[in-house]
């Protein structure tokens, strides 16, 4: 490919294809179109040109809007040109004087005179000339006097490629550089020059590089810290990014971007360095002391260095859907009658990108043979024992890569576009789980008991939903429709990041069912992550499947594990008056139990709190792994007070009579969906 500055030392074209546009970033939706003009040049064998402007012609018109920024530099653009096999790239210096031409001298002095084209491939809302007056139909109106063709881009074309292009953005001011990826087809990068700064480094063992950026326009991610490669000398290496403005200094220096490179040491000063975002790591944090900075740095080389290996075994990146990379896994015990009525519901709203798993906890029916016979399109995947829900997605979820997992109970009905509703909450790189709408199967007005509108916890530890206190669920009138950052997300329908899933651990094994899912969303929110609802999204759930909400053995596991989701998860400082008010909270329970005649439940209690005190030093020693677990994971302070009330809810329901969420939760923090930023 040949690029072309100066308008007067073009050479003469033969046949050409020509586009006009500023193809920022030269993603995957111009990289289609792209493709097309080199095809339609090589049946002419003509020639493919693209036009594009520089600078941006928004920087001229509008000198004094400096919100604009762009995801490629015009030597980025060049290159990528380049690699989808243009011929010509015309970089045309854009003046206010060109600005001015009308738009039939736009056609005759520059289109024609310049590039005699003999196809004009132009988006359909395309505008030229003094005012953007000229459009489409003044083209083709002038097509028949100059010989050329025009080609009109589709709406949808159009609105595909914008709409790609602010998704990229997005995800990039978000931080999401694995999103920005797939959107891009090629990694983010970005290229500064090595200048001086504190020497601050050197003396932490981590020496870093501070990048001035050689384009200012070029967009900055979001502050955080990146696992990223770079290349010096003709060689690769992998390193650590950071983006931020170094709340531990207190410096006052604004921004800077710091790069510490691995395995490498010598002088960087004025070289130009270009680095390739591979993966976002954590947010920007204020440490207490340089001391805690080098711990804090030699935690995240860690993290990066393993970042950077898991890329290179990697599949091949996804398709060309917006989409992560998908798992939906439905652990099924002896299911065979839900899946033949819900799995085909999945399977017929599949989105591009999604792929469905069924895990088998071993089952006696013959799940298995039914889903080899009727279902082939799903992988299955045998587990050898019933461990339960818990501890039996900890081990399927081992055998499964992807970047998003969607934990789907066997029972539940989706609808369509769930998929497509929910995943792209995931842009926001803090966000770890999120759950929808969930109805209830049997009465598909009411809101399902679990998980409803999303899950909430009081300052008890009691959970209770949008849409459902104790026993009771609401209606659905649209009431809790707006998308919120809750406290926990369903096990029903359990979207979760996978790297996260993975690195605390995934459930807590002990737990067999019920609860396991607050628990992990608790331990997600400590570590800095937002848990969501996106009610856009529906599924309908029979419940209780599995085990009748009613049985003992349900109340049973339910004291139990929320006891010790609590044990686990409480501030040391709360857990010693926590102890005994739960105590006299379970005994109450059980009183009610004991006038209501369910005797069996009274036992559950007493089972549960003996299990706890029996089990107390595993207990204790989970508590202390697991907070080791999420400081390595963190990334940002702790979330914990969304989505937690700091009233009972047992004070609300049976002496207030409060049987409504709105009537507990008062101030409903409304969330818009995908416009979360991660900073
Ligand atoms: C991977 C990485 C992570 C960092 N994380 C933080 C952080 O969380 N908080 C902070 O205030 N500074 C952070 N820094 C910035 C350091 O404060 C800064 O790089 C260091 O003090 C060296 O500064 P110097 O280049 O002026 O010598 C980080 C730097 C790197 C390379
Ligand atoms: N592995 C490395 N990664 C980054 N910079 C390195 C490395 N080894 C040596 N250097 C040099 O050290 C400088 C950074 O050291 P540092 O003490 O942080 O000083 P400054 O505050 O000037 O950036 C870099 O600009 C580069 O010249």
């Amino acid at each position: 490919m040949i690029t072309h500055y100066q308008l007067d030392d073009l050479p003469v074209f033969h046949r050409a294809v020509l586009t006009i546009g500023s193809f920022d970033g030269v993603h995957r939706g111009h990289q289609q179109l792209l493709a097309r003009i080199r095809r339609m040049a090589e049946v002419r064998q003509g020639e493919s040109i693209v036009i594009t402007f520089d600078p941006h012609p928004r920087s001229v018109l509008r000198p004094d809007d400096d919100s604009l920024r762009l995801l490629s530099t015009t030597e980025e653009k060049a290159a990528f040109c380049a690699e989808q096999g243009i011929d010509h790239l015309v970089v045309v210096p854009f003046t206010l004087a060109f600005s001015q031409q009308s738009p039939t001298e736009y056609i005759e002095q520059f289109l024609v005179r310049y590039f005699a084209p003999d196809r004009i491939v132009i988006g359909y809302d395309h505008h030229f000339g003094k005012d953007r007056a000229g459009n489409v139909e003044l083209l083709r109106y002038w097509a028949p006097h100059h010989g050329y063709e025009v080609v009109e881009i589709a709406a949808q074309e159009v609105n595909q490629i914008t709409v790609s292009s602010t998704k990229i953005r997005n995800a990039l001011f978000a931080g999401n550089v694995s999103r920005a990826r797939s959107l891009m087809g090629r990694s983010y990068e970005l290229t500064g020059r090595v200048v001086r700064g504190q020497q601050i480094g050197r003396t932490l063992g981590f020496p870093t590089a501070n990048l001035q950026c050689v384009n200012p326009l070029k967009l900055v991610p979001a502050k955080g810290i990146y696992a990223v490669r770079t290349r010096i000398e003709g060689r690769v290496y992998g390193g650590m990014l950071y983006i931020g403005n170094r709340p531990t200094l207190e410096d006052g220096r604004g921004t800077t971007i710091e790069l510490n490179v691995f395995d490498f040491s010598g002088d960087l000063y004025d070289t130009e360095l270009t680095v390739e975002f591979v993966e976002h790591l954590r947010g920007d944090l204020p440490l207490k002391s340089l001391e805690a900075l080098q711990q804090q740095l030699k935690r995240d080389e860690v993290g990066a260095r393993r970042a950077l290996a898991a890329k290179e075994t990697a599949p091949a990146e996804a398709g060309d859907s917006d989409n992560p990379d998908t798992a939906i896994v439905i652990l099924n015990y002896n299911g065979r009658g839900f899946l033949q009525t819900y799995l085909p519901t999945v399977v017929a709203n599949l989105e591009p990108n999604c792929r469905v798993i069924v895990a088998d906890n071993a089952s006696t029916d013959d799940s298995v043979a039914y889903l080899r016979a009727e279902h082939p399109e799903t992988e299955v995947i045998e587990l050898a024992e019933n461990l339960g829900f818990a501890a039996g997605y900890n081990e399927a979820l081992q055998q499964v890569t992807a970047e998003v997992y969607v934990l789907l109970n066997s029972d539940v009905r989706v609808t369509p576009g769930w998929l497509g509703a929910v995943l792209p909450l995931f842009d926001d790189p803090l966000v770890a789980a999120a759950q929808p709408k969930v109805l209830a199967e049997h009465d598909p007005e009411r809101f399902e008991y679990a998980g409803a509108s999303g899950g909430y916890l009081d300052f008890l530890g009691y959970p209770f939903c949008r849409g459902r206190l104790f026993g009771h669920t609401e209606r659905d009138e649209g009431q809790y429709d707006c998308a919120a950052e809750i406290f926990w997300a369903t096990g029903a329908a359990f979207f979760v990041r996978a790297s996260v899933f993975h690195a605390l651990q995934g459930f807590e094994p002990e737990y067999f069912a019920h609860a396991e899912e607050i628990d992990l969303c608790w331990r997600m929110k400590r570590a800095g992550y937002k848990i969501m609802v996106e009610p856009a999204a529906t599924v309908y759930h029979v419940g209780g499947g599995t085990l009748a909400y009613d049985s003992p053995r349900k109340a049973y596991l339910n004291f139990r594990n929320t006891l010790v989701t609590s044990f686990k998860n409480e501030q040391t400082s709360r857990l010693f008056w926590w102890v005994p008010v739960r105590l006299l909270l379970d005994g109450a329970a059980a009183l009610l139990f004991l006038v209501q005649g369910k005797f069996g439940h009274i036992g559950s209690i007493l089972r549960a709190h003996l299990h706890f005190y029996a089990n107390l030093p595993l207990w204790v020693y989970r508590r202390a792994r697991r907070n080791s677990e999420i400081e390595l994971a963190r990334v940002g302070p702790p979330r914990t007070d969304a989505g937690r009330v700091s009233d009972s809810i047992a004070l609300h329901y049976y002496l207030l009579g409060h049987q409504r969420f709105s009537e507990v939760v008062i101030d409903q923090v409304e969330v818009e969906a995908g416009v979360a930023a991660a900073n």
